[in-house]
């Protein structure tokens, strides 16, 4: 548990399987799937070699096009930026390549298994990420109306932080069945999970998260409630959370989202790029050494422009430099308001109530700022205070959250001066990146007043906003109140018998489509909902021993709220 209040209620780790995103929505055992020997299943030999389309490579993407081509289909990955999309890794200009900064996802919980799958395959190593209190993290600072606490650990806080603790676990325990559901999670009780969830969405998909915590007597005190909001749980303050459904929130804290978070060494974007190159060695059709590289002489299609139905079930991609190709199936994985605003779509791509569900999708705004400095200075200790220099900073000034990332006193290390979403995002948009500096190191010296940070600093900064970036809408989707039922239409897209025959073929995915979006294991997850999608529509079949998410999908289906 990484929280600096540890508000998931925190049990020693039971002995047997850990706290995987295995549902709440939809429980299927993804990681049992991907590890099976029997593989995802196979498609009629007539059907090897057959070029399915898949637009973004990002993982989500890339994964799609990974097991596609395992298949002995031909995928055809679109993409308009660069491969690996919002796991995007960048180095500081000037300065030598083992500095990186991470602009999206920079933290991945163990609980994500499907994702760590596709971590081991390509041999990428990872690291605790240095969270708020998390165990490797040296020291942590919460400076909240001017005051600032140290602590080692959550019991060096003020006792009023464990009165907020106790009040989230008690609202848990209360409100949500938290530790049943976890117990369910960790036996892989697909009907306890299901019997649990099903009852609480029809009462809480019309609930926020600040709304679910003003119900609960134990968060009566305002002070409490805005403690809360501002150190929340896991990794920093989540008031901009609030207006969000609360069915967000608890996807995340059931399942472990939020806990034990680890980086990968050199950065995220090493996963999606190693995939691209990586030549899988069970694979049918294609000669052995086959990857997605060498299936695209080393680099994706351009961008898509337009999306098209030139006849019942085909799917026709122009691309920006008008080159335009017919497939028998495609994979969507970009964000979906791509749909309505940078591609020309054909309505007749999706049903209505699709298109509507597409159309109310939300997106948190995010940004970040790094900055590289010659070493870890903040492990240097305070003769006076015997304290840290500098350490994680949970604040309620403009910056919100700092992270220090590095440990080695011989080598240059990062600093990420802030990461912030949705309205506290917003405040630094209009600024560029110079002025965003300032502000955050005035912040800091606030906090730190004998700390020179800028005298540390040895190259220029990089920033992201991700609102403003050419090709997403937002960092992430979040669904507000009231969206279960949208969200259901784009999750269960992947099961298309039901469908009539002219809007088959065409497969969502992607970290809009998740039931956990911002977490990188959704997309992998859709990811293999559109593989089995694909196959099922190619008429193929998945191994009886290892059946797939769409074969028993009635089973553990989403529960569907009446219109
Ligand atoms: C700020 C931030 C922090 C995050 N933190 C975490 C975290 O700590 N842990 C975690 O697990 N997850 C985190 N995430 C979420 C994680 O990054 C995503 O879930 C995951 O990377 C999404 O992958 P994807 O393939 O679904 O989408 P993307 O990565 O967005 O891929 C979609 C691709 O489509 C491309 N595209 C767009 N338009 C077109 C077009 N017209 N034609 C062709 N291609 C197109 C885009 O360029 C992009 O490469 C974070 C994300 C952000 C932004």
């Amino acid at each position: 548990m990484t929280a600096a209040v540890p508000t998931a209620i925190h049990h020693d780790e039971p002995a047997g399987r850990p706290i995987t995103m295995f549902g709440p929505d939809f429980p299927f055992a993804y990681d049992d799937y991907l590890a099976h020997p029997a593989g995802l299943g196979s498609v009629p030999a007539g059907r090897h070699g057959t070029e399915v389309a898949v637009i973004g490579g990002g993982l989500s993407g890339i994964v799609t096009a990974y097991e596609l081509m395992k298949l002995g289909l031909r995928p055809v990955v679109y993409e308009i930026g660069e491969v690996g999309g919002r796991l995007r890794t960048v180095r500081f200009p000037g300065c030598p390549d083992d500095f990186v900064a991470e602009m999206g996802a920079m933290r991945f919980p163990p609980a994500s298994t499907a994702l760590y799958h596709y971590i081991d395959k390509v041999g990428l190593e990872t690291t605790p990420f240095p969270n708020p209190l998390a165990p490797g993290t040296p020291s942590t600072v919460v400076d909240l109306k001017g005051q600032s606490h140290y602590a080692r650990t959550p019991e060096d806080l003020p006792a009023v932080f464990g009165e907020v603790a106790a009040a989230w676990d008690r609202t848990l325990t209360e409100q949500a069945s938290f530790a049943e559901m976890q117990t369910a999670i960790r036996d892989r009780d697909a009907k306890t999970i299901k019997r649990l969830w099903d009852e609480l969405v029809p009462q809480l998909d019309n609930q926020t998260f600040y709304g679910f915590l003003c119900d609960s007597p134990a968060f009566a005190s305002f002070r409490h409630r805005e403690i809360f909001g501002q150190v929340g749980f896991g990794t920093g303050g989540w008031d901009t959370d609030f207006p969000n459904s609360i069915l967000e929130i608890l996807r995340v804290v059931y399942t472990g989202a939020d806990d034990e978070h680890r980086s990968i060494v050199g950065g995220s974007g090493q996963l999606p790029r190693r995939l691209w190159d990586h030549a899988p060695d069970e694979i049918v059709f294609w000669p052995a050494g086959t990857s997605l590289s060498t299936l695209h002489g080393g680099r994706p299609h351009p961008g898509v422009a337009r999306l098209h139905r030139t006849a019942p079930g085909n799917i026709t991609v122009t691309d920006v430099d008008g080159h335009i190709r017919t497939f028998p199936a495609a994979v969507f994985t970009a964000q979906s308001w791509m749909l309505l605003s940078q591609i020309e779509c054909d309505e007749a791509l999706f049903p209505i109530d699709h298109w509507t569900a597409i159309e109310r999708t939300h997106y948190m705004a995010s940004s970040k700022v790094f900055v590289p400095v010659d070493r870890p200075f903040w492990l240097d200790r305070d003769p006076a205070t015997g304290r840290d220099t500098m350490s994680m900073t949970l604040t309620d000034r403009m910056p919100r959250g700092t992270y220090l990332l590095g440990d080695d006193p011989a080598k240059p290390a990062v600093i990420c001066l802030s990461y912030t979403w949705a309205d506290d995002s917003l405040k630094w948009l209009p600024l560029p990146v110079s002025e965003r500096v300032e502000v955050m190191l005035q912040s800091l010296r606030e906090i730190y007043p004998g700390v020179d940070v800028r005298r540390h600093i040895i190259g220029d900064p990089v920033t992201v906003s991700w609102e403003a970036e050419p090709h997403f809408m937002g960092a992430f989707k979040a669904n507000l109140p009231g969206h279960y039922r949208y969200q259901h239409r784009l999750f269960t897209h992947f099961v298309q018998d039901e469908l009539p025959a002219r809007y088959r073929g065409l497969f969502l995915a992607g970290d809009d489509i998740s039931w956990t979006a911002g977490w990188a294991e959704g997309a992998v997850q859709t990811a293999l909902n559109a593989v089995w999608g694909v196959l099922h529509h190619f008429g193929g079949e998945t191994d009886p021993a290892n059946p797939g998410p769409g074969d028993g999908f009635a089973d553990i289906a989403p529960i569907t709220l009446p219109d």
